[in-house]
Formats: structure tokens, C-alpha cells, sequence
């Protein structure tokens, strides 16, 4: 591509030399892969800083470099005022405006993303349409499952995985916009059709200086939605109108809002809800007519969750009874309060709650249905939020009978660290064993028939990473492998 093409939606730039006839083979963010002929974009990041790898990236075979840093070297260059957004909006040049040409929707909030992306991946695929997924557990992209690395991928990835969607035939991709993402400028350059909104509770701390820094970088989905090139689709936001943030986000977008809800008067109501022990029930009304739901899901949580996906899909066009039926027979998300089952007279979750809220609301989900003793085993990620460590282990001591800490993904932290960070403000029982199988292991050896054991924190995840060496470790396996071992010693 032409260069003067490439650089179509960026109007001012400076330049050291002539370089609109130079044809541009990619575009790289990295100089450790930059190709030939492609331009090299140099980006700020926390670790690094791009600007210290142009000659590396010449030597590679670059053809140009676009900087926000004055660069005098015999080289062509174009200087921006940030680099960042001008890497999304010259990856999405370059792949020729991916999003534009399929129903794009964003899911944002501390929690609920995945979950919510998974049930509108399966009511968009009942109706027929081929579908991608982006989150934290991998990328799907019409039936092709990839690993990821972020939740959200950079703007260059981004760009390039919705250019395959079009290129395999995708006419709806459902992704999940962190907030890391949206501070970073991730998804500028993503024309989103639908934002979605679920909650803001605490997470993150590490890199957000407040929860004001981290709302405004949420706040982003919904002042950016329609600020995309293609200004004749429809846009719409979807926000949890019970959400103390609601009327902030409301008020950041220029387009139309549809609020979802239980407390509070919204455009989508649950009412008549039933939370049991196999699943939920409620009517769900909204704009479109009433409509009773019928679910595996547990909580309340999972109703609010279901109330964003349906309000998601009603505005993309989608059928009440399509939504019914898929909420009906949803598969829910792997390690989303996922039961394991080894024939053991006792119940053993494993869910993905990491932060203080989650945490709450699955052993709040749990404490109402469990007969006998609720047992926890949760830890807290190193190089992360530690602001949210007591308060995790405070919800913990809070709903369960025994709480038993443990490590999660110390990463470069040391692991009594951070179990004294949960711990240190205490008062009365609890037990800190730092390896996880052990920790796993007492909860499911402590449990009799009746009770109910929680293993949090780590859902999907198959590793688990100290002094950050990544070892094979996946919640579901290990407590099926133990439980397995407890059934043959008991009988
Ligand atoms: C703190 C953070 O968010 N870091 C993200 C950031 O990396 P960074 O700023 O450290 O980048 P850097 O390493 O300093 O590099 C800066 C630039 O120099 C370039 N470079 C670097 C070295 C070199 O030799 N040559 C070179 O060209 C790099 O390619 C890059 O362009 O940009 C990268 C590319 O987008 C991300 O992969 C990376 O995510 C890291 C791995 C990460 O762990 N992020 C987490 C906190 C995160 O983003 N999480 C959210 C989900 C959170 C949630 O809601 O649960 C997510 O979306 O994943
Ligand atoms: N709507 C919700 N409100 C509060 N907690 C929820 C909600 N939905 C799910 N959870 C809890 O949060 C955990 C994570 O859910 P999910 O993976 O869907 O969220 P997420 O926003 O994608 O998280 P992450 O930011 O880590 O990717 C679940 O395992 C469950 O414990
Ligand atoms: N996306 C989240 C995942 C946290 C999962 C938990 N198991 C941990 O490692 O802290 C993060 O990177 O903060
Ligand atoms: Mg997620």
C-alpha cells in the first residue's frame, strides 16, 4: 500500500523527507518482527520505549519509521503527536477498515465480560450467524480457536484478526474491551456497533491511580461508540442501569442507551426471579415484549448477565424467543462457576472470582443453597492490585466456614507476600497453606456430604505462574484428581 494511502486518516504529520510514493509491505509495532518494507510505529509502553529500537528495526529491513519523538537520523520518518492512536488507525487503513464491515460488540466492566460474550456467541450462533470471539480465555474466530495474550489485543493484532474474521466469512465479532485495552488506545480505530456495560467494582489498582482513572478509562467504549468512519449503522449502548456509575456513562455517549436492571426503573427488567439450586428463572421484559427465562445459570449475577446479552442482542435485530431458547440450553463458560463431579456426596466449584465482588457474589450464590459447610480456596495474583488482597480474604472469611488461603499466580512476587498482604488485618480461623494442590486438597478432605468447596480465582486458567515460570497447573483437574484418590480411600 502507498503511503499517502496508509496515512489517509491521519491529516497532519511532519516529515524529514518525500516519502508519499513509498509502498508500505505492513505494518509492525515490535522491531523484534518488524518484516521488510514495512513501517515501523514506535510506541511508549511500560517496560520500553519503541523509539530506542528504530536502528534495529532499519537493520531488519524497515522502510519507514513513524515516531512521536523528534528523530534525527538519514531515514525516513514521519513524526505524529501519538504514536499509539496513530498505530490503530493506520492498522485499520491497512487492513481496510475490518470493523466496518462486520456487526461489531464490545463488552466492558470489572466483571461478567466473558461470560457475556460466550452467551451472545451462542445466541448469535442459533441464529445462523457466523461469529468471532475475543477475551480472556482465547480468540475464536469462526470455529478457529486461538491462544491470546491479552484479554483485549493491541491495535495492530486487533486489526489483523478482523481482517481474517472478513476474510472467513464473519459477520458478527463479540469482543471483551479491558480497560488496560481502552487506556492504551487498543481499540481506537474499532468501529463498535454495540457497548456494553456491566459493573465497576474494584480491580486493577496496580494501574489505575483510582477507581475515578479506572471509570474514565471505561468511560472511553462508550464516548468513543460512533466516532467510527462509517457513520450510517446504528449504534448503541447497553448499561447496567442499578450501576452507581450508570449515569456517567450514559452521559459520555452521544448515542442511543438502552439500561438493563433489577433495582431501579430500566428498559430491561428481570422480575419474578428464581434463584435455585440448578439454575435461575425470571421475566425478563423489555422494549421488544416479555418473555419468561428458563436458565442452568446460578446467581444473580448470571440474571444481570443475561439481561446485558439479551439487551445486546434485541438491538442487534435479534429475536426474544432466539434469546430464550439459547439462554435455555447455554453451555456457560469453563471455569465460570463450574461445578466438578466425581460422583463425591459434596459440591466442588471451580470459578474464575478474582476480584472482591466476584468473590462475594459466587459464595453469596453458594451460601444459599449449600446444606452444610462452605469451604474457600482462594489466593491473590502477584503484580496486581494489592489493594483488593484483604478485601478478598475479608469476603472469604465473611461466607465461608473455613477459608483456606493459598497462591493464585505469585508471578514475581513472593507468595507469603501477598498471603500476608490477605491476611495480616485478620481476626478468628482460617488457614494459609501456599501450595495450591495442598490448599485444594484439605477443602475437599475437610468435606462432608452437604457441603460445598470453592476454588477461586484461577477458572480457565491451566498454569500457574511463580517467580514467573509459568507450571502446568488447572483448578478442574487437580480437584478431579484428588477427588478421584478421597473416593477410593473412603470406600
Ligand atoms: C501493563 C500493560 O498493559 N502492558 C501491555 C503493553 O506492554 P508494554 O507497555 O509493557 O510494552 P513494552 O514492552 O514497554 O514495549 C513498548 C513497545 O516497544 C516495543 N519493543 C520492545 C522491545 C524491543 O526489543 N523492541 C520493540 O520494538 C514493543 O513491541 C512495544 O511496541 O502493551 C502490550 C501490547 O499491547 C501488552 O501485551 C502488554 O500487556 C501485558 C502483557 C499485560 O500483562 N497486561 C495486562 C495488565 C492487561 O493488559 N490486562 C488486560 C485485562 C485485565 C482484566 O480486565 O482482567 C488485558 O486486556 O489483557
Ligand atoms: N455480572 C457479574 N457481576 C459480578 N460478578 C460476576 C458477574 N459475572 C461473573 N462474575 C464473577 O466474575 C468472575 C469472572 O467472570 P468473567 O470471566 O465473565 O468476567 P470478566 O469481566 O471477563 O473478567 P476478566 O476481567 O478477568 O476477564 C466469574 O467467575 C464470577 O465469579
Ligand atoms: N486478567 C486478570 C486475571 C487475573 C486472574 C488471576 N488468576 C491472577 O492471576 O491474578 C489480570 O491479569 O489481572
Ligand atoms: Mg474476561
Amino acid at each position: 500500500m502507498k503511503l499517502n494511502k496508509l496515512l489517509e486518516l491521519i491529516p497532519f504529520y511532519k516529515t524529514n523527507q518525500n516519502v508519499d510514493d513509498i509502498e508500505i509491505t505492513g505494518v509492525s509495532m515490535d522491531s523484534r518482527s518488524v518484516g521488510l518494507g514495512e513501517a515501523f510505529v514506535c510506541i511508549i509502553g511500560s517496560e520500553s520505549d519503541g523509539h530506542d529500537f528504530v536502528n534495529s528495526a532499519i537493520d531488519q529491513g524497515a522502510a519507514l519509521i513513524i515516531a512521536e519523538k523528534e528523530l534525527s537520523i538519514d531515514f525516513p520518518v514521519i513524526t505524529v503527536n501519538d504514536t499509539t492512536k496513530a498505530l490503530a488507525m493506520i492498522s485499520s487503513t491497512f487492513y481496510n477498515y475490518p470493523t466496518e464491515k462486520i456487526h461489531t460488540i464490545g463488552v466492558t466492566g470489572t466483571n461478567g465480560k466473558t461470560t457475556i460474550t460466550y452467551l451472545l456467541d451462542e445466541i448469535f450462533t442459533l441464529e445462523q450467524h457466523i461469529t468471532a470471539t475475543i477475551g480472556t480465555i482465547q480468540m475464536n474466530i469462526a470455529g478457529r480457536s486461538y491462544p491470546v495474550k491479552n484479554t483485549t489485543p493491541d491495535a495492530l493484532s486487533l486489526q489483523q484478526s478482523f481482517q481474517q474474521m472478513v476474510e472467513y466469512g464473519v459477520d458478527t465479532a463479540i469482543m471483551e474491551v479491558s480497560s488496560h485495552a481502552l487506556d492504551q488506545g487498543r481499540v481506537y480505530g474499532c468501529d463498535f456497533d454495540v457497548a456494553v456495560f456491566t459493573n465497576l467494582t474494584q480491580d486493577h489498582l496496580d494501574y489505575h491511580e483510582s477507581m475515578g482513572d479506572y471509570l474514565h478509562a471505561k468511560s472511553l467504549l462508550f464516548a468513543q461508540l460512533g466516532n467510527g468512519y462509517n457513520l450510517k449503522r446504528e449504534k448503541f449502548a447497553i448499561i447496567n442501569g442499578d450501576s452507581p456509575v450508570a449515569g456517567k456513562l450514559i452521559r459520555a455517549t452521544s448515542q442511543p442507551v438502552l439500561t438493563y436492571g433489577i433495582n431501579k426503573p430500566a428498559d430491561i427488567m428481570a422480575r419474578e426471579i428464581r434463584l435455585h439450586e440448578k439454575g435461575s428463572s425470571f421475566v425478563l421484559s423489555t422494549p421488544k415484549g416479555e418473555i419468561t427465562i428458563e436458565s442452568p445459570l446460578m446467581g444473580l449475577f448470571s440474571v444481570y448477565n443475561m439481561m446485558a446479552s439479551a439487551g445486546a442482542a434485541l438491538v442487534s435485530g435479534i429475536d426474544l424467543s432466539v434469546i430464550q431458547k439459547s439462554f435455555k440450553h447455554t453451555k456457560g463458560v469453563r471455569g465460570r462457576f463450574e461445578p466438578v463431579l466425581e460422583g463425591q456426596p459434596f459440591g466442588v466449584v471451580v470459578d474464575y472470582a478474582h476480584t472482591p465482588d466476584s468473590l462475594e457474589n459466587v459464595l453469596k450464590t453458594m451460601s444459599e443453597f449449600c446444606k452444610g459447610e462452605i469451604r474457600v480456596v482462594v489466593g491473590c495474583g502477584g503484580d496486581r492490585d494489592r489493594k483488593k488482597r484483604p478485601l478478598m480474604a475479608d469476603v472469604a472469611m465473611k461466607y465461608a466456614d473455613q477459608s483456606i488461603f493459598t497462591s493464585d499466580n505469585p508471578r514475581t512476587e513472593d507468595p507469603t507476600v501477598i498471603l500476608n498482604d490477605m491476611t495480616s488485618h485478620l481476626n478468628g480461623n482460617f488457614v494459609i497453606e501456599e501450595d495450591r494442590k495442598s490448599a485444594i486438597d484439605l477443602a475437599i478432605s475437610n468435606s462432608e456430604e452437604g457441603d460445598m468447596v470453592l476454588i477461586a480465582g484461577k477458572g480457565h486458567e491451566t498454569y500457574q505462574e511463580i517467580n514467573g515460570v509459568r507450571y502446568e497447573f488447572d483448578d478442574c483437574e487437580v480437584a478431579r484428581n484428588i477427588l478421584s484418590k478421597v473416593k477410593g480411600s473412603r470406600t
